[in-house]
């Protein structure tokens, strides 16, 4: 069911492109139903260019006949696709769940617009149900997690971390890196929390998106609805 309400989603999001867009596509399988929207418009004549947020799109757009494009070439970006673990309804993000939140945050930020596609189920009054990713440099793993874990400590967030794929094969980024999840439950302090992350040497980034949706289409039972953040 939830995959009929993610390609609904999806494709509301592929109307709203339009020819000569700067695009960056997503990653996920929401995102992946998107693109496969996407391809067909460009069947039809739609012109656009885009910038893929991991190697597994890159893959599957081009193989659809997308005109791709590196962050390299095409720095700024009209409009960004991509899916979500759960927005709010700031439409904050926890992204990730897929491992490509570095490049999906940094194509995000080159984007003038973020569209946000998701089906009912990731609708939250708060975030942190979904596990945080947490992007790190293999190097120190160990002083990492326990930097980390101490700001969960001072901010009162419960202890619960895991490395994803587990220590003796863990799951390795586009970028090289390691993802941590954090079990938090709730995030009441999505700013102080991502800014705390941050300033830890070996955390790369971590999949809480402020500020950067600017839309979302959220399809569910009653179709697609679109939101706009508070
Ligand atoms: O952030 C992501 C990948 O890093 C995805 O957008 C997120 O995990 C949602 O995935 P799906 O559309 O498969 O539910």
């Amino acid at each position: 069911m939830s995959d009929q309400y993610k390609k609904l989603a999806a494709e509301r999001a592929a109307d709203d492109v339009t020819s000569g867009m700067r695009l960056g596509i997503g990653t996920g399988s929401t995102a992946e139903f998107f693109v496969h929207a996407l391809a067909r418009r460009v069947q039809d004549g739609l012109d656009v260019i885009g910038v893929p947020t991991s190697e597994r799109t890159r893959e599957l757009a081009s193989s659809l006949g997308i005109r791709l494009t590196t962050l390299d070439e095409l720095p700024e970006l009209d409009l960004t696709v991509d899916g979500a673990d759960e927005l709010d309804p700031h439409l904050s993000l926890i992204k990730g769940g897929g491992g490509a939140l570095l490049r999906e945050k940094i194509v995000a930020s080159a984007s003038a617009n973020m569209i946000v596609i998701a089906d009912g189920s990731k609708e939250v009054a708060t975030l942190g149900r979904f596990p945080l990713p947490i992007e790190v440099v293999p190097f120190g793993l160990e002083a990492t997690r326990r930097a980390i874990l101490k700001v969960f400590g001072d901010l009162g967030l419960p202890l619960n971390m895991a490395l994803r794929g587990g220590s003796a094969q863990p799951f390795v980024t586009d970028g090289g890196h390691f993802i941590l999840d954090a079990q938090l439950e709730s995030i009441p302090e999505v700013q102080t929390l991502g800014d705390r992350l941050v300033a830890i040497p070996g955390v790369v980034e971590h999949g809480l998106f402020i500020e950067l949706a600017t839309k979302a289409y959220v399809a569910g039972t009653d179709g697609v609805k679109t939101v706009l953040p508070i």
